[in-house]
Parts: C-alpha cells; sequence; structure tokens
C-alpha cells in the first residue's frame, strides 16, 4: 500500500533538528515520525506531505524531498504561504495552495496514495479537500482538540474576541468539524477522547448516532531510546538513604519537560514547589524546555504567550527566592532527553507534567520507560495510561491545586518503597501497552479495511489530471481567509450558555 501523511505546519526533517524547540514542533512530529516508519518497516510505501520553508532561521526545511535514512520514510515538502515560517495559527489561509500543490505531485509522479492519513486540524481539512477532488479515503487524528485549548487557555468575556483571534479558533473549530464528519475513520490514543474529549460541546451534536468510526491506537516510545538498564537499580540501592542531604546536588530531581505553551503549565508546577518547603528541602526541580538559549537573558524567538509564561516562570524564581533549586537544562535530542531521564532514575528522580490539559503526553511515557515514577495531571488522557481496574501506574493530580502536586511528589521523594513501587509499574506498563509497532498494526489493519475501490479511483485520479475545475477550492478558501460569522456565534454561544448554566 501506499500511504500519505498530511501535516501542513512543516518542521519534519530527518535530523528532528528541532523537536521542542518551538512550540509548534511538539508530539505531533513524534508521533507522525515512528508511525509513519513502523508502517514502512511493515512494508508500506509512506510519504510525509508538509511545508516547505525558505528562512535561514530553520535551513533544514528547504530541500523538496528528503528521505528518513533508517527507513526510507519520504518527506515532501510542498511550497505555500510564501517562503518564512509561519506559526500554525496563521497557516489556514494557505491550505487550498497546500492541497493544490499535493494534487499536482500525484499527478506529476503518479505516486497516487491509497489512502491518506491527517492531523491535527489543518491535516484534517486538508484532507477533507483532497477526498473532495480525488475520492482517496482518509482518517483524521486530532493529536490535540482546539475546543479543550479554548477552555484552558482562560476565555473571559473581555479577552474573548482577541483569543479567538490569536489563536484563529472559528476556523480551527470549523475545520475540525468537518474533518471529524468526512474521515471514513477517527484514530484517538485512548478511550478518553473518544468519550470525553470529542464529546465537548462544541463537537457533541456530530455524534449522536454515528460514532463507529473511532478507532483507539495507543501510541508508543522509541525502545532504541527509551528504556531503562537495570545496573541503574544497584545504583539507585547504594545510593545514602535520602534524608536531608546538605549538599543539592545529591538531591533527586523533579523533572518537567514539554514545549513551553502556557497550557502545559511549567508555572504551575513551579508555584507547588514553591509552596512546600519540605519538597524544596528534599528535591530538586529541573525544567527541560528548548528556544531559549538561555531563559535568563534571551528568550525572543518564542511566541508572544510563551515569552509571557517565560517570565511567569522566572518572576517566580526570583520571588519564592528559588534560584539554587530550580534549573533549567536544554537536551538537544530525544536520546539525550531519554539519559538524562536514566540518570535522574539512578538518583530517585520523578517525572512531573502538570498541562491544564493534556490528551494523551507521549512525555509521560516516556519518562515511565526510564525508569522514574510519573505524577502527571488528571485533565485529559493520563488516566487511561496510569490506570487500569484497580491498579495504578502513576499519580494523578489536580493541576491547578498545588498542594496536591507538592504533596504527591513529597509522597514519593519520601517514601523509597513508594518510588520503587511506581517506578517497577511505569516500566511494566510501558512494556505492555505502548508499542509504535502496534500502533502500526491498528493503523495497518483499520486502512486496508477502507481502502476505495481501485476502478473508481482510477476515474477520479484521470479527471483531476485533466480538468482543471476540479480542483475549484474557492468555497473553503473564504471561510479559511475570514472565519464564518455563523461560527464566531456558535463558539460565543456556547460559552456564553455554558457560564450561564454554571450561574
Ligand atoms: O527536549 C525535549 C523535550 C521533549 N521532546 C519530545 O517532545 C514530545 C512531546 O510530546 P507530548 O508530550 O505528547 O506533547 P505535545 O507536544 O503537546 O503533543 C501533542 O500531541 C501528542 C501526540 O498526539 C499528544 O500526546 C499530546 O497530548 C498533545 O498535546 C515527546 O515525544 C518528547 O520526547 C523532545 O524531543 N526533546
Ligand atoms: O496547543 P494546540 O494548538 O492544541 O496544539 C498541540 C499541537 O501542537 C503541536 O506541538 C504542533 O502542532 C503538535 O505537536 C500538537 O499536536
Amino acid at each position: 500500500m501506499r500511504i500519505a501523511f498530511l501535516n501542513p505546519q512543516g518542521n519534519f526533517d530527518a535530523k528532528d533538528s528541532y523537536w521542542t524547540e518551538h512550540p509548534d514542533f511538539g508530539g505531533q512530529l513524534v508521533y507522525v515520525k515512528e508511525l509513519a516508519n513502523a508502517l514502512r518497516k511493515k512494508g508500506h510505501e509512506v510519504d510525509i506531505f508538509t511545508r516547505m520553508i525558505i528562512d535561514p532561521k530553520w535551513p533544514e526545511f528547504e530541500a523538496k524531498e528528503e528521505i528518513y535514512p533508517d527507513t526510507g520514510v519520504r518527506i515532501v515538502r510542498i511550497p505555500f504561504g510564501g517562503d518564512a515560517f509561519l506559526r500554525k495559527e496563521l497557516l489556514w489561509p494557505f491550505l487550498t495552495e497546500y492541497v493544490q500543490g499535493i494534487i499536482k505531485f500525484f499527478c506529476n509522479t503518479n505516486d497516487w496514495p491509497d489512502f491518506i492519513t491527517t492531523h491535527y486540524g489543518d491535516g484534517g481539512i486538508a484532507g477533507v479537500m483532497l477526498n473532495e477532488i480525488t475520492g482517496i479515503p482518509f482518517s483524521f487524528t486530532a493529536h490535540s482538540l482546539g475546543a479543550q485549548k479554548m477552555d484552558k487557555v482562560g476565555i473571559t468575556e473581555s479577552k474573548f474576541d482577541e483569543l479567538l483571534q490569536r489563536y484563529s479558533f472559528a476556523t480551527r473549530i470549523h475545520a475540525e468539524r468537518l474533518a471529524m464528519k468526512e474521515a471514513s475513520v477517527r484514530f484517538v490514543s485512548t478511550l478518553q477522547e473518544k468519550t470525553k474529549q470529542y464529546q465537548h460541546g462544541l463537537y457533541g451534536d456530530l455524534f449522536e448516532k454515528e460514532n463507529k468510526k473511532f478507532i483507539v491506537a495507543p501510541p508508543g516510545v522509541n525502545q532504541s531510546y527509551f528504556y531503562y538498564e537495570e545496573e541503574n537499580f544497584e545504583k539507585v540501592n547504594k545510593t545514602r538513604s535520602r534524608d536531608l542531604s546538605e549538599h543539592r546536588w545529591d538531591l533527586p530531581f523533579i523533572i518537567s519537560s514539554s514545549r513551553l505553551d502556557p497550557k502545559k503549565n511549567v508555572s504551575g508546577l513551579i508555584m507547588a514547589f514553591a509552596s512546600n518547603p519540605e519538597l524544596q528541602a528534599r528535591a530538586n526541580l529541573l525544567i527541560a524546555v528548548r528556544g531559549a538559549e538561555n531563559p535568563y537573558n534571551d528568550f525572543s524567538e518564542l511566541k508572544e504567550e510563551e515569552q509571557l509564561e517565560m517570565k511567569k516562570i522566572l518572576d517566580m524564581i526570583q520571588c519564592y527566592h528559588l534560584k539554587g533549586k530550580v534549573a533549567f537544562i536544554q537536551l538537544f535530542s530525544q536520546k539525550e532527553l531519554a539519559s538524562c531521564y536514566r540518570t535522574l532514575a539512578s538518583n530517585r528522580g520523578i517525572f512531573c507534567l502538570t498541562s491544564l490539559y493534556e490528551p494523551f503526553g507521549l512525555a509521560t511515557i516516556e519518562a515511565m520507560a526510564c525508569g522514574l515514577p510519573v505524577v502527571v495531571t488528571s485533565n485529559g488522557g493520563g488516566w487511561e495510561i496510569l490506570k487500569e481496574d484497580s491498579e495504578s501506574f502513576g499519580v494523578l493530580v489536580d493541576p491547578e491545586s498545588s498542594i496536591q502536586i507538592s504533596e504527591s511528589l513529597l509522597g514519593i521523594v519520601k517514601d523509597a518503597e513508594k518510588w520503587r513501587y511506581f517506578h517497577e509499574q511505569g516500566l511494566k506498563r510501558v512494556r505492555e501497552r505502548f508499542t509504535w509497532r502496534s500502533t502500526a498494526d491498528t493503523y495497518e489493519e483499520v486502512i486496508s479495511d477502507n481502502l476505495i475501490n481501485k476502478e473508481k479511483i482510477k476515474g477520479i485520479r484521470q479527471q483531476s489530471k485533466t480538468n482543471d475545475k476540479r480542483i475549484d477550492l474557492t468555497h473553503y478558501q473564504s471561510w479559511l481567509q475570514h472565519p464564518k460569522k455563523e461560527m464566531e456565534n456558535f463558539i460565543k454561544n456556547y460559552y456564553v450558555d455554558r457560564k450561564e448554566g454554571d450561574g
């Protein structure tokens, strides 16, 4: 089979040069690369269609095509939206150009896919357009839905219009709704994503009758990076008792690793740490974020909201006298990240992620695979990673409760047995449940069931080649450029009704 992946945001390159360095370069890239490679290893032809960026700041995204050397998955870069890098919220008006570029590529190369997987709302709407023109079936994988982000970025009456515009929410929700409706399959990482995230009031009306098209495909971890060596166990056993050390370097580290997006709520974790003197006396906090060369003096490359978050973090460190207890680290690859996790695990470290909402959280399962007990947000998919029947594989916390976060961390820091228990549970859970091979098996099975009738598609291909009118996308172009008033009102009414309901 030939399978196409649609990821219009760009940012793929064979060396994974900038993962998490910018807030747009996150888990979606990891997910798509790992899944594409796993499908390729199963013998399929796989192409990732993304954006060509000709920008001196990101020289790795210029070439028309590139191949991942170990697997042969092809990255195809389509020029659209001009040359310069654009943050994802600004890409919407150019998506019709992206789709036209892909069709041109198919016509020129004859490399027509048998199935298309689409990612995030922008990939999803591109899939809707491609499907309308060519009839090729597609799946939608949301990664993160706009509605949960809207709930968490603090939509208030006074800031409503500004936030709607800054995050292009009306266009994003419109695109997501169409992608959900038209896709042959919706891949979700957890059952919770289907039963809660997709049931949000801004989408719920789409799913009353027809919800058979959801397929749960949990993602995986790359085991060649994220693993735990048993010798580390020895080190843990040998380390001195952790009772109030005189040297801070001897203390365990609590590590938080994510993109610097305000919804990851790194500032919430700092607040929790600041609120608990005993925790400060027993552990250090290590913040792994990329993008700010030196957080103490330069973060000009970040998006406005990320700059604000970084400023908030630095102000808190100052205000609560946390210097010397909180450190920043920049890790330039997943290999380095994994090695850092293992080192911290050898000294009874803990991973903590306090996102206001986390649809799934690859970072959580990766940390577990390296032997770190995890304390993570209870908002989102974490439940399904960490709980099954009465068994617990990590600790869930309310990300807005400093007390819950700090007490849960302290509970593990203070109690060697508890640390060992979650360490072992985490390793077991990832081994048994989260592998990219099994994600690829699920995609393969579902894709095989949804292939288009070959004869029908031949005719469609012929038509797209010869008849340019079939590539008329003006009805999408208009609302991708200027969000529909109806959609803005739909969103506004939802929040007004909800507020009234609350009262
Ligand atoms: O220095 C670092 C720090 C992190 N990472 C990687 O960045 C990824 C982050 O992914 P994730 O923790 O899943 O967060 P997001 O970037 O927010 O990803 C979105 O998409 C993911 C895939 O669908 C979902 O799991 C998330 O919940 C969703 O928010 C992980 O693989 C990390 O290994 C690095 O490569 N280097
Ligand atoms: O915060 P948002 O817009 O919901 O986006 C999360 C998404 O952002 C990205 O980091 C970049 O698109 C993706 O990896 C992830 O799926």
